[in-house]
């Protein structure tokens, strides 16, 4: 495996800033497990929400992203092609994309190894990547100076649950710079914390719509 932290005795790892910190594997194997369930109920909530509903929660949260990030020529951002009940963006990427802003979105070129960002365009080619995830077919790799990154959960310390891949926290620890990290989902995912373990990196800013707030037409 690539970029594994590394383990120097028991009760101890290196976290993703490379900090020597305390580490119990018996209850890392514990946190893995609830993981496993709580990712398996937040997804089946998330997926069972009505289409017009998480519509109109999108916009709200890509509205509150436009406002957030202010974008400009300058930036590289990062948002995803929607997924297993994920908000879609697609209206933020493309105000982004009039306001001059570059949109990449994450692929999986090699197993547990670190995200490549490609460039999407309302026009560009897009095919199935693992999963089926459309991506885009152009290969040219850019480096996001802003993540967007899908929330499956997350608590307050800004730690993020996401689809157990560990591909985000893979692909950020390997930045020396970081960029700004912007976790998007609902009120509803929150949790009291997710456990954070050495490898977790957290979120700078997370935006979120209430799943209380309906479309018009559900009154
Ligand atoms: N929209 C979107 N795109 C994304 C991500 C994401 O979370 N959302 N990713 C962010 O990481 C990457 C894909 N990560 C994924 C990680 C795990 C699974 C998943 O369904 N895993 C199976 C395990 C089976 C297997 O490993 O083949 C599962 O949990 O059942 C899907 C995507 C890149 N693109
Ligand atoms: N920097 C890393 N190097 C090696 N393995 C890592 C790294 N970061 C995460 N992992 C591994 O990935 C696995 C899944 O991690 P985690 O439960 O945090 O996924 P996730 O954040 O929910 O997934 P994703 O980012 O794909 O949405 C863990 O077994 C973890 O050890």
């Amino acid at each position: 495996m690539t970029s594994s932290p590394v383990c120097y005795r028991d009760g101890f790892k290196e976290n993703w800033r490379g900090e020597l910190i305390e580490y119990d594997a018996a209850a890392a194997k514990d946190v893995a497990v609830w993981r496993e369930a709580e990712r398996q109920r937040l997804i089946a909530w998330r997926q069972g929400l009505p289409n017009d509903q998480r519509q109109a929660n999108a916009e709200d949260v890509c509205a509150q992203l436009y406002d957030f990030i202010q974008p400009s020529n300058d930036d590289v951002i990062s948002t995803y092609w929607p997924f297993k009940g994920e908000m879609d963006l697609r209206p933020f990427m493309r105000s982004a994309i009039e306001a001059g802003a570059t949109i990449v979105l994450p692929v999986v070129e090699k197993r547990n190894a670190p995200l490549k960002f490609r460039r999407w365009m309302p026009n560009a080619q897009l095919e199935r990547g693992v999963w089926g995830i459309l991506q885009p077919v152009e290969l040219t790799t850019f480096t996001p100076n802003i993540v967007v990154a899908p929330l499956v959960g997350f608590d307050n310390a800004g730690y993020r649950l996401g689809h157990g891949g560990g591909y985000y926290d893979r692909t950020l620890a390997e930045y020396a710079v970081q960029p700004q990290k912007i976790g998007v989902g609902w009120q509803a995912q929150r949790l009291e914390t997710i456990h954070p373990q050495p490898h977790d990196v957290p979120m700078d800013a997370v935006l979120l719509s209430s799943e209380l707030k309906k479309h018009k037409k559900l009154g």
